[in-house]
């Protein structure tokens, strides 16, 4: 794995590192693995298979198994659970906060471990979430962390809700942001938190472009 590069891009909901990681996977030929997408596919497939929110050990069993695919093309990650296309399910305010619950169960994370780590394969990865940096690919190349205000990223998560045709409220995504980020970074295992060798970058001025700029200059791309 040490002479695979890795580029980490964590940071809270909506700042922008699914957008920018899929820009510079698909740049760069790198492959690219979504982790909160993990997470998000495992609450919603613990729902579909009926299993109470407090049953841990039926949870880790189906982290350890759950049948799950990415193809990422030329503008969106297509997911599949079981075969089955979830992408749109897995991407609502209410899957992002059922991820971050699911996700704060210690026993589920180290389930999880190995599978996010087997998608550092050649020429490179590209991956984004909260813990890439830090617990995931500790000895990534390249490590950046991306963050914004909370209320630009709630009026980012409302734009891109109303593009979709999904009305929404803003000030009750602002509290949804708020919290998950709340709930995200006082986890005691692997909290939302930036690498000690990572580039911050706030993109509260910043838009898409200047970002990807950014970080490409960065990794030297
Ligand atoms: N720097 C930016 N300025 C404005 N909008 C952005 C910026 N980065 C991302 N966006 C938009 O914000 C929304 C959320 O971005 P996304 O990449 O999904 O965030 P994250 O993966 O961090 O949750 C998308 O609609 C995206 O196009
Ligand atoms: N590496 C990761 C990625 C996501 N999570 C958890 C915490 C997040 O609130 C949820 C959903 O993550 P996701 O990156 O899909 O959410 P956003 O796109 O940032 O809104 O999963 C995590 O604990 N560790």
């Amino acid at each position: 794995m040490a002479d695979i590069p890795v580029l980490t891009i964590d940071g809270p909901s909506g700042s922008g590192k699914g957008t920018i990681a899929q820009m510079i996977a698909r740049e760069l030929g790198w492959h690219y693995l979504d982790s909160g997408a993990i997470y998000r596919v495992l609450a919603f497939a613990s729902l579909k298979h009926q299993i109470p929110a407090l049953d841990e050990n039926s949870l880790v069993q189906l982290a350890q198994t759950l049948d799950l695919q990415f193809h990422l093309d030329d503008d969106r990650l297509n997911v599949l659970l079981e075969g089955e296309e979830v992408s749109q399910q897995i991407r609502t305010e209410k899957a992002g906060n059922a991820a971050s619950k699911v996700a704060a169960i210690p026993a589920v994370r180290a389930a999880l471990l190995q599978r996010q780590r087997d998608f550092c394969q050649q020429p490179g990865l590209v991956t984004d979430g909260r813990d890439m940096g830090t617990v995931v690919f500790p000895d990534a190349q390249f490590k950046v962390f991306l963050t914004a205000s909370a209320e630009e990223r709630a009026l980012r998560r409302y734009k891109q809700l109303k593009e979709k045709g999904i009305e929404s409220n803003l000030s009750d995504l602002i509290t949804e942001i708020s919290e998950r980020d709340k709930r995200d970074s006082e986890r005691k295992v692997a909290p939302l938190l930036p690498a000690t060798d990572a580039l911050i970058l706030d993109s509260t001025e910043l838009g898409i472009a200047a970002v990807y700029e950014k970080v490409c200059s960065y990794c030297a791309i």
